[in-house]
């Protein structure tokens, strides 16, 4: 078994490899001689020579443990794969990010992974297979006794399963990846506060999750490798591999399973590497509540005056492109902690959509499709390797996952203050929301709650109505306690360090999707400086009919009649018949949160329902 270097590594899992005599070199007299008589001995004459310690030994080990079957208990026989220049790195100044170590990873992928490529821009284009988003039907979590207070049945994103079948599971996994001749291992960190930071293993199949990890995660430096020990949570990703459909609880040959008791997640079934990085988000949302550190499905960036701001919001509305923001400082895109002593990225990396990107509208994602970042499902020209951005042949969700240095005015370590704005995106395609709305605390709350945005039905068969989508905190997805659990605790930390709130429709003006268009992401800009600034704290407001939303008369930078919805409306019927659906849709998601009474936030609870669209039919 092959291991490679650091917390990108390969194993093989056989003991040793082939190893195929190359042809003698040539001798010519003429030249100094060289020290080798075959290619081979040539190339180990490249390399620095490898010096196996008793850390190396003891890394080794505690891999082959986390390979041990369940039922026979012993791991495979490991060998480090390429270890690049370790040693040589060891007591040096190094930072968290050593890019170099992933070379050899994408070397394997280009090599041995059908459709994986180096762009022109540098970047390794790969496909995920059939599954080119989450698959959120078939994540389960494991039922137990320690389990009792996660948030279970209706509109809970926890599908349960048994210990057993989860092992069945588990067991499927390893016997994949023992099978084959090389596996990854990712040995990384989730949270940039110290003091609660994760450690995490991810074994993977594929070269591609293991780079994809290598971003995503927070890398450590060679010191904190040699000592890291045993992980505190491991993921078996044995995504080629389907489950097995007549194995009890399943429904498709899809399962991505999470064991809090085990503190491992198996995945079968899809090769999407989101699913790892937000089933990791998703025990964060299990483990720091415990700590009382609020876990938030947002995106994060500091102002050089260091006021911080939060962007909430589901898939599409805005997250990564607002928080990377030339003007300000980056401290993550995605998933956050908030803790008493402030906000901390949970992760070392970016996932950014690429779909139209330009490098007019968001220059520091284009500029960070380089070398080392990993590039899914997009369509390039076979000669020039030339992404088209614009093509969604292969899916509309392609990605580019790169680490956080790579965006140029990122903050390492990726921690800052407490917020002071607090932004909830919603990308509303029925057209009736405003620009921008200043929240008031229950305002807050009841949006942060309801979690609404619009979806776009499939874009190719002309027009088709909104998809109102509710999505409690922003990411009903990835909760694992009871919605008024989080929203309770945002309350409070909002409330003692003075954060405003602040409702940003990033989608439709001027009419619903089909006949009017998407505010234009420079307007939105405008309104975020705004926001960031200060300016929208103290000046002139008004309050719209049904959702009674506070907005401004003036936005420097944006014509004022975009700010009130019903000025670009022509048809101004339509427009109230449609605000007063969305209204209508708000009222019966929110239903099921007021009915529910042990969420710890009872005594806000009237207050938050009020704080709701008032209308009647
Ligand atoms: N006004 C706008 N505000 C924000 N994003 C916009 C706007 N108009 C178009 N977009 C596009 O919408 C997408 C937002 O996606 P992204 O920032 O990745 O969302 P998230 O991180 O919340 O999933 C990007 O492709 C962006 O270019
Ligand atoms: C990767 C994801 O996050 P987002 O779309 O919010 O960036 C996801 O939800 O799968
Ligand atoms: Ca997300
Ligand atoms: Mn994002």
């Amino acid at each position: 078994m092959e291991a490679k270097d650091g917390q990108a590594s390969w194993l093989g899992t056989n003991g040793y490899g082939s190893r195929r005599e190359e042809d003698g070199v040539c001798h010519d007299d003429s030249a100094t001689p060289v020290r080798a008589n075959t290619v081979d001995e040539l190339h180990s004459l490249q390399r620095k020579p490898q010096v196996v310690e008793d850390r190396h030994r003891l890394q080794l080990q505690s891999i082959s443990a986390s390979l041990a079957s369940m039922t026979c208990g012993i791991g495979p026989k490991l060998i480090k794969g390429d270890p690049a220049r370790k040693k040589e790195m060891v007591g040096k100044a190094v930072t968290h990010h050593q890019h170099h170590i992933t070379v050899p990873t994408i070397t394997h992928a280009i090599k041995y992974e059908k459709g994986s490529f180096i762009t022109s821009s540098g970047a390794l284009a790969t496909l995920s297979g059939a599954k080119t988003g989450r698959s959120p039907r078939d994540k389960r979590v494991v039922k137990d006794e320690t389990t009792d207070d996660l948030w279970w049945g209706k509109g809970s994103p926890n599908i349960e399963m048994d210990e057993h079948t989860f092992l069945i599971n588990r067991e499927r996994a390893v016997d994949y990846l023992n099978s084959l001749d090389k596996v990854f291992v990712n040995d990384q960190f989730l949270n940039w506060d110290p003091n609660n930071r994760i450690k995490v293993r991810i074994i993977s199949a594929r070269a591609y999750h293991s780079l994809f990890m290598h971003n995503m995660c927070i890398r450590p430096t060679y010191e904190e490798l040699e000592n890291f020990g045993e992980p505190d949570f491991t993921i078996y990703n044995a995504g080629q591999f389907p489950c097995n459909r007549y194995t009890h609880y399943m429904t498709s040959s899809t399962s991505i399973d999470i064991n809090l008791k085990r503190r491992e997640m198996v995945i079968l079934g899809t090769q999407y590497a989101g699913e790892m990085k937000k089933g990791l988000f998703s025990v964060m949302h299990y483990l720091m509540p415990k700590k009382q550190i609020l876990s938030l499905h947002s995106g994060c960036n500091m102002g050089r005056g260091g006021d911080v701001a939060l962007f909430f919001g589901l898939s599409g509305t805005g997250k990564t492109t607002l928080s990377t923001d030339r003007n300000r400082i980056l401290i993550g895109d995605d998933e956050h902690c908030w803790s008493d002593n402030g906000i901390s990225n949970i992760e070392g990396g970016c996932y950014a959509k690429c779909i139209d990107l330009s490098q007019e509208k968001e220059p520091d994602i284009w500029d960070a499709i380089k070398f080392g970042t990993v590039l899914e499902n997009v369509v390039f020209d076979e000669h020039s390797r030339e992404v088209d951005y614009t093509e969604k042949s292969v899916t509309e969700n392609t990605r580019a996952a790169y680490p956080i240095e790579y965006i140029a005015n990122a903050k390492i370590p990726c921690v800052g203050p407490h917020p002071k704005n607090v932004i909830l995106l919603a990308c509303d395609a029925f057209g009736v929301l405003p620009p921008v709305s200043k929240l008031s605390h229950a305002q807050t709350m009841y949006h942060f709650i309801s979690g609404y945005t619009a979806l776009v039905a499939g874009t190719e068969d002309g027009i088709k109505e909104p998809q109102a989508t509710f999505s409690a905190c922003f990411g009903a997805a990835f909760i694992m306690l009871h919605p008024t659990r989080y929203a309770a605790m945002l309350a409070d930390k909002m409330k003692k360090h003075g954060a405003t709130g602040w409702l940003v429709n990033t989608g439709w003006i001027g009419g619903s999707y089909g006949v009017g268009e998407r505010i234009s992401l420079a307007y939105t800009r405008k309104i975020i400086d705004a926001i960031h600034s200060g300016e929208l704290l103290d000046t002139s407001y008004k309050k719209t009919d049904v959702f009674g939303l506070d907005i401004p008369r003036k936005v420097e930078g944006v014509p004022s009649e975009l700010l009130d919805p019903i000025n670009t409306w022509e048809d101004k019927d339509s427009y109230k018949l449609t605000l007063l659906k969305l209204a209508d849709l708000f009222k019966r998601n929110f239903k099921v949160f007021a009915d529910y009474k042990n969420g710890g936030v009872s005594d806000l609870a009237d207050e938050i329902a009020a704080a709701g669209p008032n209308f009647l039919f």
